[in-house]
C-alpha cells in the first residue's frame, strides 16, 4: 500500500501564494503588491550596484567552497553585529554578543525559537496582532507557545499602544516579546521613541525578554542608525535580548538567505556558552550556512567606498517608496469624495501600507483590477511605480462601492 497516498495538499502560503496567482494572470494591467520585495520604477527586481561590485571582487579573488564553521563566516558575524549595535557599543567591546550567521531572517528566527524551546520550555512568545505571517509558523514548528498582543487599531489606523502595553503586562513573567525593530510588517506602524521607552519599562517590570526581528535596517528610513534606534535603546537600558537580522531587503540578497541571530548576554562568558548551544542546535538543522551572501555583506561593509555606496543605494530605495507613498496619497485624496482620511498612507514606514481593506475588497481588486495583495489588506509599495499609483487609487476607491 502507498505510504504517501494519504498526504493531503497544503494550503498556499498567504504571502508567497499571491505571487503564484499573479504569475498565472495573463492580463498586462496586472500589478503584484503582494510579496515584500523591492522593485524599481520599471517594476523590475533590483540587484544593488555594490553587490555586483563585491561579487566581481570575490570572483577575481577566486575563493574556495570549503564548509563554513557552524556559526558561519567570522568576518560576516563581526560586521553584522557592529552594523546592528554600532561598533563602539559596549556590548561589542565587552564581547557580550553571541552572533550566529543564520539562513536569513527566517532561519535566524527559527534557530532562536529552537533555543527558546530548549532552554526556556515553560516560556511563551508574545507576538503582535497582526504580524508577519511566518512568525506563527516558526514558533509553532519550534513548539514555542505564543499569544498575541494588540498592535493595530483599525479605528485610528494606528498603534493600539494602550492595548499593546496592557497585553504585555498581562502575560506571564519571563515571556519573550517579539518586537519589529523598524518598519512593522504588515502595518508599517512603528512606536515613537517615547512609546519605545514605555514598552521597555513594562518589559523590564515583567522580567520579559525582548526578541527583536530586524528585517529592514536601513531600508525603512534610509538610515542604518535610525532604523536600529529601538534595539540600541533596549541595549542601552541593559536588557539581555535577542535580535534576528536579514539582508534580504536592505542589500537585496533575498535568495542568498543571509542573516544572523544575535544574543546580548550579561557577560562574555555567558555569550560564549549561549553561542555554543546555538551551534549545537544549528548542526543537526542545516550543519553550516551558505558562504556567498556572507562574503558579499562582509565585502560591502568592510570596504569604506562600497559601504558608503550601499548607504546611498538604501536611501534611493527608501526614497522611491516614500515618493510612491506621497503620489498614492495624493491620488486617493483627490479622487475619493467620501471624505475618508488617507493620511495613514503617509504616516506608515517601510515597504508596506496596511490599508484596512477587507478580504472581499482585496478579492475585488484582484478579480476586477488584476491587483494582487495579501488578504489582510497589506500592499507592498515596493511593487508599485509612480505611473501605476492612479490605477491603484481608482481600484481602491472602486472597492468601497
Ligand atoms: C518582519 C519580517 N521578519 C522576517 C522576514 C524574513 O525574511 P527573510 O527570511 O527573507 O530574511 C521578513 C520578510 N518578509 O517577507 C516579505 C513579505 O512579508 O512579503 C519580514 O517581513
Amino acid at each position: 500500500v502507498s505510504r504517501f497516498e494519504g498526504v493531503t495538499m497544503a494550503p498556499p502560503d498567504p504571502i508567497l501564494g499571491v505571487s503564484e496567482a499573479f504569475r498565472a494572470d495573463t492580463n498586462d494591467l496586472k500589478l503584484n503588491l503582494g510579496v515584500g520585495a523591492y522593485r524599481t520604477e520599471e517594476l523590475q527586481p533590483y540587484v544593488l550596484n555594490v553587490v555586483k561590485k563585491a561579487e566581481k571582487l570575490m570572483l577575481e579573488r577566486g575563493e574556495n567552497k570549503e564548509y563554513l564553521p557552524i556559526e558561519g563566516l567570522a568576518a560576516f558575524n563581526k560586521v553584522t553585529a557592529e552594523l546592528l549595535f554600532g561598533a563602539d557599543n559596549s556590548v561589542i567591546q565587552e564581547g557580550r554578543v553571541a552572533t550566529i550567521q543564520g539562513l536569513s531572517g527566517t532561519g535566524s528566527l527559527r534557530l532562536a525559537a529552537a533555543f527558546i524551546h530548549r532552554y526556556f520550555p515553560d516560556a511563551k512568545a508574545l507576538i503582535s496582532s497582526p504580524t508577519w505571517g511566518n512568525h506563527k509558523n516558526i514558533f509553532n514548528d519550534a513548539r514555542v507557545p505564543w499569544s498575541e498582543y494588540r498592535y493595530y487599531d483599525p479605528r485610528t489606523v494606528g498603534l493600539d499602544f494602550d492595548g499593546m502595553v496592557a497585553d504585555i503586562k498581562a502575560a506571564p513573567d519571563g515571556s519573550f516579546v517579539l518586537l519589529h525593530g523598524c518598519a512593522h510588517n504588515p502595518t508599517g506602524i512603528d512606536p515613537t521613541p517615547e512609546q519605545w521607552e514605555k514598552i521597555a519599562d513594562v518589559i523590564q517590570e515583567k522580567n520579559h525578554i525582548p526578541f527583536f526581528d530586524v528585517a529592514y535596517q536601513g531600508f525603512a528610513s534610509g538610515s542604518l542608525d535610525a532604523d536600529a534606534y529601538s534595539v540600541r535603546l533596549f541595549v542601552r537600558r541593559g536588557f539581555e535580548l535577542l535580535v534576528a537580522q536579514s539582508y534580504s531587503k536592505n542589500l537585496g540578497l533575498y535568495a542568498e538567505r543571509i542573516g544572523a541571530i544575535n544574543v546580548v548576554c550579561s557577560s562574555s562568558d555567558a555569550g560564549t556558552r549561549v553561542k555554543s548551544q546555538l551551534k549545537r542546535l544549528a548542526r543537526p538543522m542545516y550543519s553550516n550556512p551558505p558562504v556567498h551572501g556572507a562574503r558579499i555583506v562582509a565585502n560591502v561593509v568592510g570596504d569604506p567606498n562600497l559601504f558608503n555606496e550601499w548607504k546611498q543605494e538604501m536611501e534611493l530605495m527608501a526614497g522611491r517608496i516614500k515618493n510612491v507613498r506621497q503620489r498614492l496619497y495624493e491620488n486617493l485624496s483627490e479622487k475619493d469624495k467620501s471624505g475618508k482620511d488617507w493620511s495613514f498612507v503617509l504616516k506608515q514606514i517601510g515597504m508596506f501600507s496596511y490599508t484596512g481593506l477587507h478580504k472581499a475588497q482585496s478579492d475585488h481588486m484582484t478579480d476586477k483590477w488584476h491587483i494582487y495583495m495579501t488578504k489582510d489588506g497589506r500592499i507592498s509599495l515596493a511593487g508599485l511605480s509612480l505611473s501605476k499609483c492612479e490605477y491603484l487609487a481608482d481600484a481602491i476607491i472602486d472597492s468601497f462601492h
